[in-house]
C-alpha cells in the first residue's frame, strides 16, 4: 500500500507553523488544552495530546523526512492503492470543535504513480459544499480527495475521508488511517472486539484464519487484516491506566500490525526496541477494494478516543453510547 505524500493544501485552521523539515503544520488546540498536529505532506497526523499533555500516538526517534514516504509514525493516510492496472482561519465548525480541511494535491511525482487527476479547489465554508461545488466546476478532473482532521471539545480526534468519482468510468482504491498508537509496553496490551473474526494473516501468504482468543495480545510479529469488524474496538494499556476507542464508519477492515524484533532491526526508520512501545491498529478497506462508479462517493471515518483502563469489551456492546 503507499503511502499517500502528496503536498496538501488547506482550507482552515488554527495556527500554522514548521515542523523540524520546515514543511507546514497546522496546529489544532481545544478549550482543554488537547492539542493535534498535521502535517500538510501527505495529510498525516503526527501529534496527539491530551489536555495533560501526554502524546497518545507513537513516531520513532528514528522517523526521518523523506519525500514520498510517509513518517513513520502518528497517523499515515494510505491512499491510493492502486489495484487497477491500467486560508482562512475558522478553527471551530459547528460543534465547536477545532477542524482542518484539507484537499489532495497531486504532483507532478505521484501522477506518475497514480494517473487520476485529483481536484483541486479554492476555500468554502463546508465540505459538503465543497464537493459539490468541485463537481459544478470542474467536470473534466476525475477524483475527488479531501480530509477533515477535527480535534473535538473532550479531546477526540476525528478523521473524515471523502472520496468522489467524477470520471466517465469506475475507478477502484484501499485505503487506511495507519494508526501507531503509543503504548508503555506491547507485552501489556490487549485489543477487545476482534475475538472470533476471520482474519487474513500477511505473514502466511494472507492465507486465512479465524480468530479463536478472548482478546488479541502480543508475543510476537504480527500483520494481521481483521475481517468484517465492529464499529468499535478497545485497544487496552492497563499499566498505562489508557484504553483507546476506536470507532469508525465506511472501514471494514482493520490491520493489527507490529513488527517485533527482528524486523525492527531491519526497518532504518525504526529504533532496534520501539516495538516495544507502538501498536498499530488501522481502520482499512484491505481485503476488498472500494469501486466508485462515476457520481459515487465515499467516506471513511475514524474517531479515537482516550477512556480510563476500566473500560472493557462488555461496554463495546454499547454501540450507541457514542
Ligand atoms: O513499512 P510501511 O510501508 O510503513 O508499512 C508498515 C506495515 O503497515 C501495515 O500495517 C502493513 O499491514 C504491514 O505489512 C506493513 O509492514
Amino acid at each position: 500500500m503507499e503511502h499517500s505524500a502528496a503536498i496538501w493544501d488547506y482550507r482552515a485552521a488554527v495556527e500554522i507553523t514548521k515542523d523540524l523539515n520546515g514543511i507546514n503544520q497546522v496546529v489544532l488546540r481545544n478549550p482543554q488544552g488537547a492539542l493535534v498536529r498535521v502535517s500538510l505532506h501527505g495529510g498525516q497526523v503526527t501529534s496527539w495530546r491530551n489536555k495533560h499533555g501526554e502524546e497518545l500516538l507513537f513516531t520513532s526517534s528514528k522517523a526521518m523526512f523523506k519525500a514520498p514516504k510517509a513518517v513513520r509514525g502518528g497517523i499515515p493516510i494510505c491512499f491510493p492503492r492502486i489495484i487497477d492496472d491500467n486560508p482562512p482561519l475558522h478553527p471551530n465548525d459547528s460543534h465547536g470543535n477545532s477542524v482542518i480541511d484539507l484537499l489532495l494535491k497531486p504532483t507532478e511525482e505521484d501522477l506518475k504513480f497514480w494517473p487520476h487527476r485529483v481536484s483541486y479547489f479554492e476555500p468554502q465554508s463546508s465540505l459538503v459544499c465543497m464537493v459539490d461545488n468541485i463537481l459544478g466546476a470542474f467536470m473534466s478532473s476525475l477524483v475527488v480527495f479531501c480530509l477533515r482532521v477535527s480535534l473535538a471539545t473532550n479531546g477526540d480526534l476525528i478523521l473524515i475521508s471523502r472520496v468522489r468519482n467524477v470520471n466517465g468510468k469506475p475507478f477502484s482504491f484501499s485505503f487506511a488511517y495507519h494508526t501507531y498508537l503509543s503504548v508503555s509496553d506491547i507485552s501489556e496490551v490487549r485489543i477487545e472486539g476482534l475475538e472470533t473474526l476471520d482474519y487474513l494473516d500477511n505473514l502466511y501468504q494472507r492465507e486465512r484464519f479465524t480468530e479463536q482468543g478472548d482478546a488479541i495480545t502480543f508475543e510476537s510479529e504480527v500483520d494481521q487484516v481483521y475481517l468484517s469488524s465492529p464499529n468499535v474496538i478497545a485497544v487496552l494499556n492497563h499499566e498505562k491506566k489508557r484504553t483507546y476507542v476506536i470507532r469508525k464508519e465506511g472501514l471494514p477492515d482493520v490491520v493489527v500490525w507490529n513488527p517485533w524484533e527482528r524486523k525492527s532491526r531491519s526497518m532504518v526508520d525504526f529504533g532496534d526496541e520501539e516495538y516495544k512501545q507502538m501498536l498499530c491498529v488501522d481502520r482499512a478497506t484491505r481485503d476488498k477494494p472500494v469501486t466508485l462508479k462515476p457520481g459515487e462517493e465515499w467516506t471513511g471515518r475514524v474517531q479515537l478516543l482516550v477512556v480510563p483502563s476500566s473500560f472493557c469489551s462488555d461496554q463495546l456492546n454499547l454501540q450507541e453510547w457514542f
